[in-house]
């Protein structure tokens, strides 16, 4: 694992010890928008028009934030207007790569090239961060438009509307305010919070973090009791950025990031409402746990030095859920 600096690339980890041993996930600084006509969206430059076959997005399956973009791509029907390629699970010394041999590791059949972070260096080559999933590409251009994933997905929703994406809105107008005030806190304390607690390199700050993460389970465990959705009887965008990280619970984080206060499969209305997301048309066949479990379980060597691959638990998301009752 490392980062680029001014184009250079530093086999580096988090620096947690500066901060306390807090981790600390760094901004994404890559934030242009495709629009439906190009002009510039609330952030970045103009000259990112939706088109056909122009875009491509680099993934990893086993990354939570990727797993966003690549739901959305289903969902709204983009598969055979925006590309896809995903990287090889393991991230090691050289972060991200493109090595195919791995069962549905693409390669990057786009650029031809073989290492994530020349993708950062051939968009700019002076580029300083951390070289991230998802990344989406423009080909004509040959930039990287975003490498923000909660854009991505907004841009997924709407841009395409007019060169037939379908599907949903999961981000209409009259719900915004709420899909926003939900997101806010599960960014923090779930999707963030649990590599916050798992990145943790001291005591305080893990079990602050944990607290955190557990106390807003509770609370979403309670709400989903109430409501079939996030934000009422609506499936949006507030839901597909927690299931990506409830369909990794128990198989990863329980166990690699110690958040071990229950698993998910323990709360009644979290377990149905996330095997209900699952069982979505499309959805199951987004859900790599192969990647997501070597993926953790072999790149954070300070966590799982022998990085073995832990061969359980038995997870079947496929079982029938109960939130037809709302
Ligand atoms: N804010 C970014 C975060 C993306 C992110 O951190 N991706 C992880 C994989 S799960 C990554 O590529 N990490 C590489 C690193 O930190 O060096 C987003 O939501 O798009």
């Amino acid at each position: 694992m490392g980062l680029l600096i001014d184009g250079e690339w530093h086999d580096k980890g988090y620096d947690t010890e500066s901060k306390g041993g807090q981790f600390e996930r760094e901004p994404t600084t890559l934030r242009n928008w495709i629009t439906p006509d190009g002009s510039a969206g609330p952030t970045g430059e103009d000259g990112f028009p939706a088109q056909r076959g122009r875009y491509h997005l680099y993934v990893s399956y086993a990354c939570p934030w990727a797993h966003r973009a690549i739901i959305f791509r289903k969902l709204k029907g983009l598969e055979d207007i925006i590309s896809m390629d995903v990287v090889h699970p393991h991230m090691g010394k050289d972060g991200w790569t493109f090595d195919a041999d791995f069962e549905s590791a693409t390669g990057d059949r786009v650029n031809g090239l073989s290492m994530l972070r020349e993708v950062y260096t051939k968009a700019v080559p002076d580029f300083t961060g951390r070289v991230t999933t998802p990344v989406l590409w423009d080909k004509e251009r040959e930039t990287i438009v975003s490498n923000e994933s909660s854009e991505i997905i907004r841009m997924l929703n709407s841009a395409f509307d007019q060169h037939g994406a379908e599907g949903p809105d999961f981000y209409p107008d009259e719900l915004q305010d709420e899909i926003d005030a939900i997101n806010e806190p599960i960014y923090h304390r779930v999707n963030n919070g649990v590599y916050r607690t798992g990145f943790a390199s001291r005591q305080g700050p893990y079990e602050k973090a944990f607290r955190s993460l557990f106390d807003l389970l509770d609370g979403l465990e309670e709400r989903l009791g109430k409501q079939r959705y996030l934000v009422g009887d609506t499936l949006t965008e507030a839901d597909w950025r927690l299931f990506v990280t409830l369909v990794r619970f128990d198989a990863v984080y329980y166990v690699h990031f110690k958040c071990n206060e229950r698993l998910i499969g323990e709360y009644p209305n979290l377990s149905n409402y996330l095997r209900e997301l699952y069982q979505v048309p499309g959805i199951a066949e987004t859900v790599h746990l192969d990647h997501i479990k070597h993926h953790y379980y072999t790149s954070h060597p300070w966590l799982n030095p022998q990085g073995i691959v832990p061969l359980g638990p038995k997870l079947d998301f496929t079982t029938p859920h109960d939130r037809d009752r709302f």
